[in-house]
């Protein structure tokens, strides 16, 4: 079997000297899709950062394909195959959505030869983007935003996505239309994804495993159909 993409062992981080991870053990596999579960602070989105480079760790190992990468940059993480669909969407309102989708080829180091050819095959895997490429981000509704801020980490044809609570202000039908055509990409393309969520129900149908995060730790792993019942939900917090 394959290394996991990426993997941590005892890993911390923090803010300012404040740890906010306390040693987390985790792994992302190829072709599958883990969803992180925990209440608000738990550390959920600082994990994702410093998977993405964003933040150092200040102890123990992150490793992508067996290999340690305690000091991967963003452009490194990129360069991996690795891309993050940020919290809050991070689409720039004044934009339209060609340019947003312009500045992600241009900072994911897509060679302008094939700007095209990716900005297609984004189109391929979410066609709503056509009809609302000419209009400017800020008039987009959250779904549609969030259909951008999706598209653009797709523009680098990543084989790890980490996507940090894609369903906030989402309706749950909304959630699904957009996540469904993500979850086939996986399946076709095997690609890995670990998706932050707090909209649990609606999280569990599109995911493989399942790990939960409490004050910094990792206190389970287990199943979608282990937590099928709410009676099973509620005891993970
Ligand atoms: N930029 C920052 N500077 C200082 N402390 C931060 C920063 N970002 C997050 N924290 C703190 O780190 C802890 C974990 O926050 P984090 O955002 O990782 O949790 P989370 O599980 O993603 O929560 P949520 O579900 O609310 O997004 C919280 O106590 C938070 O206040």
């Amino acid at each position: 079997m394959s290394a996991p993409i990426l993997k941590t062992r005892a890993l911390t981080a923090g803010y300012g000297g404040r740890a906010v991870l306390n040693g987390i053990d985790i792994e992302l596999r190829e072709n599958e899709v883990l969803c992180l579960l925990g209440h608000n602070g738990a550390g959920k989105s600082t994990l994702v950062k410093t998977l993405f480079g964003l933040i150092a760790p200040s102890g123990g190992d992150v490793m992508v394909d067996g290999a340690k990468r305690n000091r991967q940059s963003v452009r490194a993480s990129t360069a991996a195959g690795i891309a993050l669909v940020p919290e809050g969407r991070g689409v720039f309102p004044s934009l339209s959505v060609e340019e947003v989708l312009r500045l992600g080829l241009w900072s994911a180091d897509v060679h302008a030869a094939e700007h095209a050819s990716r900005l297609d095959w984004v189109m391929s895997v979410l066609p709503d983007i056509k009809r609302i490429y000419r209009q400017r981000a800020g008039s987009l509704s959250g779904g549609q935003q969030q259909m951008v801020s999706i598209g653009r980490a797709l523009l680098s044809r990543p084989r790890c996505l980490l996507m940090d609570e894609p369903s906030i202000g989402l309706a749950p039908k909304l959630f699904q239309d957009l996540l469904g055509p993500i979850r086939q990409l996986q399946k076709d393309t095997r690609m890995s994804i670990l998706l932050v969520e707090q909209n649990v129900r609606e999280a569990l149908k599109v995911s493989d495993r399942v790990a939960v995060m409490k004050s910094g730790t990792l206190i389970r792993e287990v199943l979608p159909f282990e937590l099928d019942t709410n009676a099973k939900l509620m005891e993970l917090y």
